[in-house]
């Protein structure tokens, strides 16, 4: 079953010259998959997330998340279905800094008024599953960034979401700590059996999905699965970069 259906996606940036950004996409997500989304700086990897995650709007297209056409409605029905459909991880976390950790985890809980109960019973599941039960009572401004991403990690995931989306989740990360964080998706992956979609310029970040997808110039160009050996599979998630070429930044 497809938790993400998406059939014939534009996007044009209209301005004085109008921009073709997607062109024609189509894609699907099954459940429980954990899919990558590379391609060079500027192919259109962050305006396909933001078209999927609602913060863009397509131009043409369809896009159904767990069959809804989020697109199609209205802001309060949309603020709802993101609340409780989708969960977000970013590069900088984006936590409330005013906030504990355990306030930040249960607020999309909050914001849909959850029973207590309930609220405790999934707030203890996802820290102990994401190893941050000791952090609870801390201020986001006494915790390290791979503590802050975990944290943001529970916050995405405590409502189980439909689609976990993530952009750049290990970005501001060191190699250890975005090591860690990548076992996390794979643990959530697994034992939850949670859907995650991510961005990402890291090939070995990317080795940790079961398939990663290649954007380029706004078309989707290759897809490439995991076999036996990971190892196997970053060298062909690097040798495809390669191909695709791109600034010498571009990729890790
Ligand atoms: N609001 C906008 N108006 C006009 N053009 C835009 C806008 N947002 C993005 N673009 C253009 O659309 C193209 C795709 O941008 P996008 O941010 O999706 O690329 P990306 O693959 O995520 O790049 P990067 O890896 O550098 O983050 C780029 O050429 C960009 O300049």
């Amino acid at each position: 079953m497809n938790v993400l259906e998406i059939k014939d996606l534009s996007k044009i940036y209209i301005g004085k010259i109008n921009f073709t950004a997607l062109n024609n996409i189509n894609f699907n997500l099954e459940q429980g998959e954990f899919v990558a989304i590379m391609g060079p700086s500027g192919s259109g990897k962050s305006t396909f997330l933001n078209c999927i995650s609602t913060i863009d709007t397509p131009t043409k297209g369809e896009i159904n998340i767990n069959g809804k056409a989020p697109h199609k409605l209205n802001d309060d029905e949309l603020a709802k279905f993101r609340r409780q459909e989708l969960g977000f991880v970013f590069q900088d976390f984006n936590l409330v800094n005013t906030l504990t950790v355990e306030e930040n985890i249960i607020l999309p809980l909050t914001l849909d008024s959850v029973p207590e109960k309930t609220m405790k019973e999934r707030l203890n599941k996802v820290t102990e599953l994401l190893g941050i039960s000791k952090l609870l009572k801390k201020r986001t401004f006494e915790i390290s960034g791979g503590q802050a991403q975990r944290v943001a990690i529970a916050r995405a995931i405590i409502h189980n979401p439909s689609i976990l989306l993530a952009d750049e989740p290990t970005g501001n990360l060191d190699s250890k700590a975005a090591k860690d964080v990548m076992k996390l998706f794979t643990t959530i992956n697994q034992t939850l059996g949670t859907s995650i979609l991510m961005v990402t310029h890291d090939a070995y970040v990317a080795s940790f999905c079961k398939r990663v997808v290649f954007i380029k110039d706004g078309e989707l160009y290759n897809e490439i699965h995991c076999g036996d050996s990971r190892v196997v599979f970053y060298k062909e998630i690097m040798d495809m970069l390669s191909f695709l070429g791109g600034g010498v930044d571009d990729f890790k």
